[in-house]
C-alpha cells in the first residue's frame, strides 16, 4: 500500500524515543520531519537514526531565518545529510530564501509562511498586516518568486495558495487534527480529510500521532481515513 503523504512530527525527548516512533509509523506515512529539539539535542547524527533501515524521507524543520550568507552557509552544512526538505523562514525575505535554495541543491527548500500557532488576533502584535490568509499569500508568491518550490501554510489558507502557486509547488500544511482532536497550541487547524481535500501535498502530524499509546496504529488509523476520502 503506498504510504499516505503524512510527515510525523518526531518532537520527542530523546533520539531512542523519536527512532522508535518512526519504525511504528514508517509503514504507514511518507515522511518522517526532524524539528528543532531533536536537532539541537543530537545535531545531524539524529538524520541516521530516524531514517533507519527503511530508508523513509526526512524533512529537516529547522526554520532558519538570518542574513542570507548565513542561511546560506547553514543550509550548506546540512545539505550533506540529503533531508527531502529544509524549511526557511518566508520573513527572512527573497535574498534570504534564494541562499537557501543554491546552497541545498538537491533539497526542497520549504518556506513558512505564517506559523499555524499564531491567531488573527496575533499578527497585529508580531507587525504583520493581516488577514492571515491575506499574510500568508503575500509571502507564499515572494516565496515561489525567490525559488522556493514548497510552502509550509495552515490548512485555512492551502486552497488559496493553491489558487496563487499553481500546482507545481509543494504545499504542506501543519496544524491538523483529526476530528475530535485538541487542537493544542495550534490556532489555524483543519482534518487531515479536509486538508486534503482543500490542496495539501503532505500533511504535519505530531502529537495527535506520537501522544497516543500505539503510534503505529494511530498513523495507520489516519492514513486509511485519507484512502477513504479519497475522490
Ligand atoms: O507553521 C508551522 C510550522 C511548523 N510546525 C511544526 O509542525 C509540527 C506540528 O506538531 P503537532 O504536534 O501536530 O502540533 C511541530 O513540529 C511544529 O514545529 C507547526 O506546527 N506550524
Amino acid at each position: 500500500m503506498t504510504p499516505a503523504p503524512i510527515a510525523v512530527a518526531l518532537d520527542a525527548p530523546d533520539l531512542e524515543t523519536a527512532a522508535r516512533w518512526a519504525g511504528l509509523v514508517t509503514p504507514h506515512v511518507s515522511t518522517v520531519k526532524v524539528g528543532l529539539e531533536l536537532y539541537l539535542r543530537y545535531g545531524p547524527d539524529v538524520i541516521a537514526s530516524v531514517r533507519g533501515a527503511s530508508g523513509v524521507q526526512v524533512f529537516l524543520d529547522l526554520k532558519l531565518h538570518d542574513i542570507p550568507n548565513t542561511v546560506s552557509g547553514a543550509a550548506k552544512a546540512v545539505a550533506r545529510l540529503r533531508p527531502a526538505i529544509l524549511t526557511v523562514h518566508a520573513a527572512g525575505g527573497p535574498a534570504m530564501i534564494r541562499a537557501a535554495v543554491e546552497a541545498a541543491p538537491h533539497t526542497q527548500i520549504a518556506a513558512v509562511t505564517v506559523l499555524t500557532s499564531l491567531a488573527e488576533e496575533d499578527l497585529g502584535r508580531i507587525g504583520l498586516a493581516g488577514p492571515a490568509g491575506e499574510a500568508v499569500r503575500r509571502l507564499a508568491a515572494m516565496s515561489v518568486e525567490a525559488g522556493a518550490t514548497a510552502l509550509v501554510c495552515s490548512p485555512h489558507e492551502v486552497s488559496a495558495v493553491r489558487a496563487e502557486v499553481g500546482t507545481g509547488i509543494t504545499l504542506i500544511t501543519p496544524g491538523v487534527r483529526p476530528i475530535g482532536a485538541d487542537s493544542q497550541d495550534q490556532a489555524r487547524v483543519a482534518t487531515p480529510e479536509q486538508a486534503l481535500a482543500d490542496g495539501a501535498d503532505l500533511l504535519v502530524i505530531g502529537r495527535p500521532i506520537t501522544g497516543s499509546p500505539d503510534p503505529g496504529a494511530a498513523a495507520a488509523a489516519i492514513a486509511a481515513s485519507l484512502r477513504r476520502n479519497q475522490p
